[in-house]
């Protein structure tokens, strides 16, 4: 049931305990058995994996895990399994395209830790790949790495499915059109018909829960709908901390409007005015 993962590797990683499977709780289920999608979401988590990342010039081994809903792989392996009967392999590309495969990087002693730094970082392939300065996603993300090393503790969780606030890549590509245009980021995302921010957050406070329990963390985000979302989602010991960064000229408009839509940033912080 672990789509398109060869059935004896895949009995490995489960002896090994590096492939589970938990319920939307964080709790651990026997991979071995059917799961019940009617009791909710269920994950399969992939790691711990170590991966050495450069910090300031420095390298840090953080801890990976990849984590997918279950029924997402469901569906890959239908993929997997129509694509080998046709003798398709070579569209296995698709297979990776139709899944939102998630990501928590750990660094230290996590479980044991006080109150931890966490960012829940939303996908940004402009910000967080290219560099771009339109948002502020890259030296966030940038920044909470530092800050995690600097504690030497915490967490970084990947929401790889959330490009432009849940919008996907092609239609945030239009609403930078429509914003050099002159509407702000989420009257554009309207102008298309789409929400504000369709983003859930709820995986994030499912993998934090399988990692920690609900024991106190501290959230590196500006935005108070995230922190409800993930206090819905079971953590009720998460409080936020101010996480402001790479604001620049090309960027004020847009922090302007996050502002103004709710975000936790002064005119001040983002070099605005009233
Ligand atoms: N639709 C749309 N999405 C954008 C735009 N700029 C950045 N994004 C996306 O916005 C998401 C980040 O959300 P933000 O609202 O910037 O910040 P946040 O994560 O909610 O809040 P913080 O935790 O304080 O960073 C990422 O998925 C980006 O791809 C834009 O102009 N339009």
């Amino acid at each position: 049931m672990f789509a398109y993962i060869d059935p004896t590797v895949r009995a490995r990683l489960v002896a090994e305990q590096k492939l589970i499977r938990i319920d939307a709780q964080g709790n651990a289920l026997d991979p071995n058995e059917v799961p019940d999608l009617k009791q909710g979401v269920i994950l399969n988590v992939l790691g711990p994996i170590p991966l050495p990342i450069d910090i300031g010039g420095e390298q840090r081994t953080f801890q990976w895990y990849a984590f997918v809903r279950h029924t997402e792989l469901q569906e890959a392996n239908r993929i997997a399994d129509s694509l080998r009967g046709e003798g398709k392999q070579h569209l296995f590309s698709v297979l990776s395209n139709s899944m939102s495969v998630n990501s928590v990087l750990v660094l230290g002693d996590f479980r044991g830790a006080e109150s931890p730094l966490v960012r829940v970082h939303s996908c940004c392939l402009t910000g967080d790949v290219f560099g771009s300065k339109r948002c502020e996603c890259g030296p966030q993300l940038e920044r909470a790495f530092q800050r995690i090393d600097a504690e030497g503790t915490g967490a970084v969780i990947y929401m790889s499915g959330h490009e432009g606030r849940g919008i996907g890549l092609w239609a945030k590509a239009v609403t930078y059109v429509l914003q050099d245009c002159g509407q702000d980021t989420y009257q554009a995302n309207r102008s298309l018909g789409l929400p504000d921010d369709s983003r859930d957050f709820s995986d994030a406070a499912t993998i934090l829960l399988y990692l920690r329990g609900d024991r106190p963390v501290r959230l590196m985000s500006n935005n108070p709908r995230k922190l409800a979302d993930l206090q819905k989602g079971g953590l009720h010991q998460i409080h936020a901390e101010k996480h402001v960064t790479g604001v620049t000229a090309a960027n004020r408009r847009y922090l302007d409007a996050k502002r103004t839509w709710g975000h936790t940033l002064d005119p001040s912080e983002i070099g605005g005015d009233e």
